[in-house]
């Protein structure tokens, strides 16, 4: 009987199903956007419920889209948007909270104050991570501090948190298990990277109860089965990891040195360190890329925040376009941006500058400057951040890259993959399946339960669409790069008494 996979991939702005066979091929997906929550500036919050809503929704219409039975599933895999972190009750299931998004600043000053006490050092070597409102650690002492009796209560054992792997792991299997993968738990401030484990130092000084905690697993394993009744027949869940990390992992970038760039929301790069913590001096985090039974493989990684979502702001706050896609015919109506530079901090900058207080900012305007050049600005912006991320990237691995494989919903721009590739000078490589997410997800589920063999089984699945190469003259980008620079630091420290 053939067989398949299921990925399950709870992203920021939507929750997508993705029906994988045993060539990697996509037999069916389906995809439903839920609502985001700014509640005040700097906050970003879901509804757990429409988290979870939409992803079993999904699920149900994939399996039936692709004409199958739950019983033609040989495992589920999970992805999720990373650090986005919820409390629950573990009696009633109910969410204390809504849950707060990667993007929330809400604890910058928190973040501020543990720095202050010189707390940094201690975080960066024991999480690979710095001390950033980014992760959920200080979002979590967030919660319990401001709903009320929720300290206790975690100190009792009554409440759960997890990330959003952790919720739906949950949900799934109808409250049985309460479960993470070290490439989630790796960003969380609370894991040590080198142990693989909730570490107690941590835990102290962010203030987070263990008895909240989720145990944390390898990516790749039987974890479980769905409960009864939830899809038809019970499905084993056989992997989880967060989405960058499991978009390394359907890149099959399997090695150390090799790299990949994903532009959806945000733009997050990861380069393979293999079994090495390597770290950063220019800013990067060091991070779990994945776990297979003991053994951990690391990354590097650069976290941008703003990259696809510039382009809905295009669309949603100014009404430019009234479709993503539209974005390249208007920004390839002009040559250039003309001059225009736009540093697109709608929620701070991450790496490799780390300033929550960074705002948007647009510069170089002129009474020739139309809204195609403003769109050409938005594009050039996602392309510099990854360029700043590449060169730290470079610098602190040693690692001269000849190539950078991409996926995401914004790497289907053929614009900006140009761009992209003139402003890092190195080949931008897109693979015919750019849902690597969800891939890598099916990967590593697939290889818990034998659907595929091994690792190089993965490597032979993965096939080039179309390859960009660099065009630009090397001292012509050095000046554009230094521009940009200029006008990042036109943005820096904008919102500092506000937040
Ligand atoms: N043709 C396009 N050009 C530029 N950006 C695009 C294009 N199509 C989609 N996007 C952007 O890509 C993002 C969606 O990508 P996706 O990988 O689905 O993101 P996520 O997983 O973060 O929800 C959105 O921010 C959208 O604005
Ligand atoms: O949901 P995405 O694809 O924007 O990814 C979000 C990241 O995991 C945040 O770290």
């Amino acid at each position: 009987m053939t067989r398949y996979i299921l990925a399950l991939d709870q992203g920021t702005t939507s929750s997508r199903a993705i029906v994988f066979d045993q060539q990697g091929q996509i037999r069916f997906t389906a995809q439903k956007e839920f609502p985001q929550h700014f509640p005040q500036p700097g906050w970003v919050e879901h509804d757990p419920r429409d988290l979870w809503s939409t992803q079993i929704g999904v699920a149900q219409e994939a399996i039936s889209g692709a004409g199958l039975r739950a019983s033609d599933l040989a495992a589920i895999g999970i992805t999720n948007q990373r650090e986005t972190v919820l409390v629950w009750d573990r009696a009633t299931g109910e969410p204390i909270h809504r849950a707060i998004v990667w993007q929330d600043r809400r604890t910058a000053s928190l973040c501020d104050a543990l720095r202050t006490q010189g707390h940094e050092g201690l975080i960066r070597e024991k999480t690979g991570l710095l001390l950033d409102a980014y992760f959920s650690g200080t979002k979590i002492a967030w919660m319990l501090d401001a709903v009320p009796g929720a300290r206790d209560r975690a100190e009792r054992g009554e409440l759960a948190c997890g990330t959003v792997d952790t919720w739906l792991v949950w949900q799934l299997t109808g409250g049985e298990l309460h479960v993470t993968d070290t490439s989630n738990a790796s960003r969380t401030l609370l894991l040590n990277i080198h142990t693989g484990d909730w570490d107690d130092d941590l835990l102290a000084l962010l203030r987070v109860p263990r008895a909240l905690l989720p145990q944390v697993r390898p990516s790749s394993e039987v974890y479980g089965e769905t409960a009864p009744g939830l899809l038809g027949a019970r499905v084993k869940i056989a992997g989880i990891a967060g989405d960058q990390q499991a978009a390394t992992f359907g890149q099959v970038c399997l090695h150390r040195g090799m790299a990949k760039n994903t532009y959806g929301t945000g733009c997050f790069m990861l380069m393979n360190t293999a079994d090495e913590v390597v770290t950063s001096q220019n800013r990067l985090l060091s991070t779990v890329a994945w776990q297979r039974g003991e053994a951990r493989t690391y990354a590097l990684e650069g976290s941008v925040f703003v990259a696809g979502a510039v382009v809905q702001w295009l669309r949603d706050g100014l009404g430019l376009i009234r479709d993503a896609a539209e974005v390249e015919a208007l920004a390839t109506s002009v040559p250039d941006s003309g001059g225009v530079f736009f540093v697109p901090a709608f929620v701070g900058l991450g790496a490799p500058y780390w300033d929550p207080y960074a705002r948007g900012t647009v510069v170089g305007l002129t009474r020739g400057s139309t809204k195609a050049h403003l769109a050409r600005a938005a594009l050039d912006s996602v392309a510099f951040q990854a360029a700043d991320l590449l060169d730290a990237m470079e610098r602190d691995s040693g690692v001269r890259l000849s190539d950078l494989r991409v996926d995401g919903g914004a790497s289907r721009n053929n614009l900006l993959m140009q761009v992209q590739a003139d402003l890092l000078g190195v080949t931008v490589t897109r693979p015919k399946v750019t849902e690597t997410t969800a891939l890598g997800a099916a990967f590593l589920a697939g290889l818990a339960v034998g659907y595929w063999q091994d690792e190089a089984e993965l490597e032979a699945l993965w096939q080039v669409d179309c390859q960009f190469e660099p065009g630009l003259d090397p001292a012509e980008r050095e000046q554009r790069l230094v521009r940009w620079r200029r006008a990042v630091e036109r943005s820096r420290a904008w919102a500092e008494e506000d937040v």
